[in-house]
């Protein structure tokens, strides 16, 4: 248990997540999942790649980015390992989806919430595959919360910071300030699993299990107080996703490694730094007894 917040458990690393993390034998990119990244305004793609990248280094075997043609000259610019995907209308993007078949979908990091943004979430929502819905995902959520949570389910991951967190359930920052509740609250009343960030990120599912992930003890986590390192973290869940990993273990394990990523790139860091320092935070970790 983690003090000041009790009944909880901590979330661990076990010989499971480590074997599953690995990558050995002669499975090919196609076994380890395809992640797509729904992108946003033509200007305003770099949280998009950022969840992207994550996504990639964390082990998924292909990534997406999935953008309006408009914006195809700043992503090509920007993407090399990460393959692009473009559409030129806004109902072409269900039919690129359907291409792209992928194995978890990212939105939200910069997607905006435009009538035509909304039109995509709709699109997204309708998908079978599991979801990590970030940033303007969840504010356009939240703007129509019943629509929402008669669709969710728990293949289905909400990222919210605080601010994030009381605009999907305002009623509940009335009733109480203890994050434990919210985030439990959060996920039972919208019928998903919920990541509720900040120094200790909790993982809340419908039926009220609870993990945290604490940063206590662990240096230099405060240099995660920057932007777009919540994009960074929305990749890494997507790309657990799309590896296999159920939805709330994805979450807490993903949270997990964002923290070592932090640990490792130190003071100065910013968010472009934590996928990159993925491979020291991996290559320690698999090689554990
Ligand atoms: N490099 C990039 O392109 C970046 C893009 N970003 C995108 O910018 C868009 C807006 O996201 P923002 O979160 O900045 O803005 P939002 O307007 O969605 O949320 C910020 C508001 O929430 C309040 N708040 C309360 N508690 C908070 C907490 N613990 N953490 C953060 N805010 C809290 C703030 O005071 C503020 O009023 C999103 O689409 C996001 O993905 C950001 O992620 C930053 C980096
Ligand atoms: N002081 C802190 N200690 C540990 N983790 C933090 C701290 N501040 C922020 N974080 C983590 O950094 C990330 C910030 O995400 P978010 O607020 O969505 O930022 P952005 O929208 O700029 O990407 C979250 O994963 C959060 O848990």
């Amino acid at each position: 248990m983690t003090a000041g917040l009790p009944d909880l458990e901590t979330f661990r690393v076990t010989a499971d997540h480590r074997d599953r993390l690995a990558k050995s034998g002669h499975r090919h990119k196609f076994d380890y999942g395809h992640v797509v990244v729904g992108a946003g305004p033509a200007l305003q793609g770099g949280a998009a790649r950022l969840a992207a990248r994550a996504a990639l280094r964390i082990g998924a075997g292909l990534v997406t980015v999935l953008a309006h043609r408009d914006a195809a000259d700043a992503h090509a610019a920007q993407l090399n390992a990460i393959m692009l995907q473009t559409y030129d209308q806004t109902p072409r993007f269900a039919g690129q989806l359907a291409v792209l078949s992928p194995d978890a979908i990212c939105v939200g990091p910069n997607f905006g919430t435009s009538v035509t943004a909304r039109e995509k979430l709709n699109v997204v929502l309708a998908q079978s595959v599991p979801l990590c819905l970030d940033a303007d995902a969840i504010t356009m959520i939240a703007q129509d919360r019943q629509a929402f949570s008669a669709r969710a389910s728990d293949r289905v991951v909400l990222t919210p910071h605080a601010g994030e967190l009381r605009r999907l359930i305002p009623g509940a920052f009335d009733r109480t300030d203890c994050r434990v509740t919210l985030a439990r609250t959060a996920a039972r009343d919208l019928g998903c699993v919920v990541l509720f960030k900040g120094p200790d990120t909790l993982v809340a599912q419908p039926d009220g299990t609870c993990v945290v992930v604490s940063s206590d003890g662990i240096p230099h986590a405060a240099w995660l107080a920057t932007a777009g390192a919540g994009d960074v973290l929305a990749g890494f869940i997507t790309g657990l996703l799309a590896r296999g990993f159920a939805p709330a273990c994805a979450a807490a394990l993903g949270a997990h490694l964002h923290l070592q990523c932090a640990a490792v790139v130190g003071p100065g860091l910013v968010s472009e730094d934590l996928p990159d320092a993925l491979p020291r935070v991996l290559s320690a970790m698999l090689s554990e007894p």
